[in-house]
């Protein structure tokens, strides 16, 4: 099996670069393995895509490192910390520092956009301020570049890409250091898509965010990834750039990367580069 390693041993996994540094993993349903000895590290301030054939466990290994699926064996860290058996207390403090879209928004259908984000600051900070919290919130449904009147909306009155929005507001509700991303483009057009590609990527700058984004949408890799992670044979195959993971001899890198949808992304990659310097 070809591996690329673009990141450090694990014995200096754990220095300041890392924001994920996952060891050993191995998660089964019953009978059926999905990760085993699965390795990862994150580096700080980067967006790193996530990207596998389909039932790999791109979102199980999202919920392992969220604490929303406990691992057969493996260490997980997050922040230098253990997020594996931690005391409630100690758990709820590590868990505030991240934020988490789910496939399709997840937002709750009976509460306004407004109430969705307001959902996590009222879990943490219970006594907070009734007209901050609504501050707050309507800031953050703005940021995602909603219009402030969709904030007394409910989720089936807004279209799959506000939806997505909304759900994102959510996310950023703490002000987290980290975001998951799992499929955010996933249903969306091809604009949309590429907006909410462009939202990422301005947020992840201008907030200082380290992005953790499992994605199907080679645009998306091609636009806004600094390096990419393959999930294949139940472990993380390979980690690096586009480039070096094209250097590779893997069949199913190949196949992804270099298939007629590959080859599709990098044309619209070039364009978007060709537009952006002639402006
Ligand atoms: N709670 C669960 N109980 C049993 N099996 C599960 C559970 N969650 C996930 N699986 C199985 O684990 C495997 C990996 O699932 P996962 O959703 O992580 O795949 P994925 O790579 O994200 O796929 P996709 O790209 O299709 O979303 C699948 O075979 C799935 O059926």
């Amino acid at each position: 099996m070809t591996e690329l390693r673009s990141d450090p041993p694990a014995a200096d996994a754990r220095d300041g670069d890392h924001i994920i540094c996952v060891r050993g993993l191995k998660n089964a349903f019953g009978e059926q393995v999905v990760h085993e000895n699965l390795d990862l590290d994150v580096r700080r301030g980067e967006i790193i895509g996530v990207v596998g054939g389909s039932g790999t466990g791109k979102s199980v290994l999202m919920r392992s490192i969220i604490g929303l699926q406990h691992p057969v064996e493996g260490q997980i860290e997050v922040f230098g910390e253990t997020t594996l058996d931690r005391e409630e207390t100690e758990a709820v403090e590590i868990r505030k520092r991240w934020g988490v879209l789910f496939q399709g928004g997840a937002l709750f259908s009976t509460l306004t956009v407004s109430e969705n984000v307001q959902v996590p600051i009222k879990e943490f900070y219970p006594r907070i301020d009734r007209t901050l919290l609504a501050e707050i919130a309507s800031y953050k449904v703005v940021m995602t570049g909603l219009s402030a009147d969709a904030g007394p909306k409910y989720p089936s009155e807004l279209s799959g890409g506000m939806k997505k929005r909304a759900g994102l507001a959510r996310a950023l509700a703490l002000d987290p250091e980290l975001l998951f991303l799992d499929e955010p483009t996933a249903g969306l057009d091809p604009i949309g898509a590429a907006a909410f590609d462009e939202l990422t990527k301005s947020l992840q700058r201008t907030l200082g965010l380290t992005v953790f984004l499992i994605t199907h949408d080679l645009d998306t890799l091609y636009a806004i990834c600094d390096r990419v992670a393959v999930l294949a044979d139940k472990k993380v195959i390979a980690v690096g750039t586009i480039p070096e993971l094209l250097a590779l001899d893997h069949p199913w890198i190949q196949e992804y990367f270099n298939g007629p949808r590959g080859r599709a992304a990098v044309d619209s990659a070039e364009r978007a580069d060709r537009k952006a310097s002639m402006r």
